[in-house]
């Protein structure tokens, strides 16, 4: 288990239940990133989707009529990178930054320099832990302690305090790693806000996801009606299970 303690109360469990096949031109497809299309690395730079999962979501796209969406908590210039030559429409940083199907980008109105003041003061920690790797996402940063696992409660006391007074941030734990996102950024909002959108609107959402920054998400696809697909282990209120990406390829692969 890859998590530090949730900070909410656990979620319940969701069924082991794989996901059956569908009709796709009937649905709206939300693809996660780290954990779900790309298999976790030992730092984000390392990771990468694999060639043949690329080649399938190729095949996605068009047979879903391009209503095919990248939900992440990555800047959308790193998902543009991951998912090349594809450039698909996509909810970044958690939804605080998007680009709609027709290319128009839009962002929350958050104050960058107040992140990067957050990132100055962590100087010193960072100095202290070697281990530690910070990422400065813009309007979003990450506190990666994947290579200093007892810096779990360390980091999240550090980050916590960071917020104290700055109501427009939240903390967002996730897999060895505790980030500061916009309070607003939320995948459930970036997937209703593309349902808005053709060719998304009117389809039944599909969402998969592996990690805690999912469970928003798979709460508002829950209650469409639509299908939540929990990647690996661990409690989550998704409504069926895949053990890994390359499970997650193997069933889009057979949908496309
Ligand atoms: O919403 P996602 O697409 O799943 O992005 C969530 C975060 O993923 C990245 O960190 C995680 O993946 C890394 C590579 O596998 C791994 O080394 C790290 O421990 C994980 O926390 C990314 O670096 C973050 O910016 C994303 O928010």
């Amino acid at each position: 288990m890859e998590h530090e303690q949730p900070q909410h109360p656990p979620l319940p469990s969701s069924t082991d239940m794989a996901p059956s096949s569908l009709a796709v031109r009937d649905h709206a497809f939300f693809l996660d990133v780290d954990g779900t299309l790309a298999p976790i690395a030992t730092t984000p730079q390392e990771a990468g989707i694999p060639a043949s999962t690329l080649q399938i979501l190729q095949r996605l796209v068009k047979a879903a009529d391009g209503a095919v969406a990248i939900v992440s908590g990555r800047p959308l210039e790193e998902i543009d990178q991951l998912v090349a030559p594809l450039r698909l429409p996509a909810a970044a940083l958690h939804g605080a930054h998007w680009r709609d199907p027709d290319g128009a980008t839009g962002r929350l109105a958050v104050d960058a320099d107040e992140v990067a003041d957050m990132a100055q003061q962590l100087a010193p920690l960072l100095s202290r832990h070697s281990g530690l790797m910070l990422e400065q996402k813009g309007i979003a940063l990450a506190l990666h302690y994947r290579h200093a696992p007892h810096c779990g409660e360390l980091v999240r006391a550090a980050m916590e305090k960071l917020i104290q007074r700055r109501d427009g941030f939240v903390l967002q734990p996730g897999k060895m790693v505790f980030e500061i996102k916009p309070r607003a950024a939320s995948k459930a909002h970036a997937i209703e806000r593309f349902l808005g959108l053709a060719p998304f609107e009117g389809r039944v959402p599909v969402f998969a996801g592996d990690d805690l920054t999912d469970e928003a998400g798979f709460a508002a696809v829950n209650e469409r009606g639509g299908l939540s697909v929990k990647i690996g282990p661990g409690p989550s209120s998704a409504r069926r299970r895949l053990p890994d990406p390359a499970a997650l390829a193997r069933w889009l692969a057979s949908l496309a």
